[in-house]
């Protein structure tokens, strides 16, 4: 059995990892090994159904060099201190990361394998050691719209985003959550009348918000009754890196000969965990929708095509509906106004899922055997 080390294992991203892989027994076919940053000493937790020590020190190069494979959600700063020193000492083990840190090296992998097994299976052939899960929103895409970019129908992708709060952290999600119940809580007993003016509680509402007395340390600003039109950094030619993101990473993990074009804005929502994209795609050529969604709903276990109607795209193309699950629906189907080989589509993922957690854990397996 293959020694494996975790580390972020206790944070939001590596949560959910934990929880998927007790679901599937992952456990049972390595050797865990659990690290922090903060605790070691502590007991270790015991996923798996054993005990499993105690938690060793995620600084310690000498006990990581002892592992065949490491599987960090641990962040970029870890990754960008940790690795490095790792590999100049020798180690030739395998390295599984959710941070972005790595994503776009020559010698690493971004996995979504029900997308590029192909591009792993040929990594692997070669002695690739470096696996980094993709950004939330480009994952969410491809598990969503495979099947066109599988058929190389897709000319461009023009993308509007609606992301949810935990892309931030947990913290970003205790933020919004404060932020909602403070605006709630403004204006409770107005509510509470059905004669009060519903402008006059809007107008306090927004006093509130504009007031600077809502929490807004992590984003910034207030997000409740709100969004926020960009997400990560400003780059020099005015995309976010967020924005910036989609065509890079898209096109590395399909590993195209051409760029394919992909590009939009990011928007920051009230959702909590699950990242919404409505897309514009020119299509290579016209195709018939019905075709077109087969193409789709046969790419991947997980899609699931909501045809274009207004009670099913409210009941099962949302956040509501798609959190904490794996699947990956996209809806609102239809050729637009703009000629036939444009495409409009709404799709919807939980971005710590297909979005962070699971392509890690799927990784881990195909390595652990
Ligand atoms: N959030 C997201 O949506 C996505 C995140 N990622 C990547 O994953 C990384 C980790 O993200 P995320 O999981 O949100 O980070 P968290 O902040 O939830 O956890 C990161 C680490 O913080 C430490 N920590 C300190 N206090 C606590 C506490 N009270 N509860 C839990 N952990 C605590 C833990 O390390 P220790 O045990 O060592 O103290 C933990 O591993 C990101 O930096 C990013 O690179 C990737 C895709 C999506
Ligand atoms: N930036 C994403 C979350 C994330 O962690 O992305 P990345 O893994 O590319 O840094 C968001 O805020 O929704």
């Amino acid at each position: 059995m293959k020694n494996v080390g975790f580390i972020g294992w206790r944070g939001m991203v590596g949560s959910v990892l934990m929880s998927r892989m007790s679901e599937e027994r992952d456990f049972d076919a390595i050797n865990p090994v659990f690290f922090s940053t903060s605790q070691h000493g502590q007991p270790a937790p015991a996923f798996g159904g054993r005990q499993n020590g105690v938690l060793q020190d995620a600084s310690d190069i000498e006990a990581l060099r002892a592992l065949d494979i490491i599987i960090t959600c641990q962040g970029g700063d870890y990754t960008s201190d940790i690795y490095p020193k790792l590999r100049a000492s020798g180690w030739q083990g395998y390295w599984i990361d959710a941070a972005s840190t790595l994503r776009m090296e020559d010698d690493a992998i971004i996995i979504l394998d029900p997308v590029n097994q192909n591009v792993i299976q040929r990594g692997l052939e070669n002695g690739i050691k470096t696996f980094v899960g993709g950004n939330c929103t480009v994952s969410l895409m491809l598990m969503s719209l495979g099947g066109l970019f599988a058929h190389d129908l897709v000319e461009w992708a023009s993308v509007a985003t609606y992301q949810a709060a935990s892309g931030g952290g947990a913290r970003h999600m205790r933020e919004l959550l404060t932020q909602m119940g403070m605006l709630h809580g403004h204006v409770a007993k107005e509510l509470q009348n059905p004669a009060s003016a519903i402008l006059d509680i809007e107008r306090k509402v927004t006093e509130l918000t504009r007031s600077g007395t809502l929490p807004s340390d992590n984003f910034g600003v207030p997000l409740a009754g709100s969004l926020i039109p960009w997400i990560d950094k400003q780059l020099d030619n005015g995309q976010s890196r967020e924005e910036w993101k989609g065509q890079a990473e898209t096109n590395k993990i399909l590993s195209t000969s051409a760029t394919i074009p992909v590009d939009g804005l990011c928007v920051r929502v009230g959702a909590l965990r699950c990242h919404s994209q409505a897309f514009t795609l020119k299509l290579k050529k016209d195709i018939s929708l019905p075709e077109i969604e087969s193409l789709l709903a046969s790419h991947n276990e997980w899609v699931k095509v909501v045809p274009n109607d207004r009670e099913l795209s409210m009941r099962e193309l949302t956040p509501a509906a798609v959190t904490g699950t794996l699947t990956t629906p996209v809806g609102r189907l239809r050729k637009l106004n703009m000629g036939p080989q444009y495409l409009s589509a709404f799709t919807v993922g939980d971005q710590l899922l297909w979005g962070a957690a699971e392509p890690l854990r799927r990784m881990l397996r195909q390595l652990a055997g």
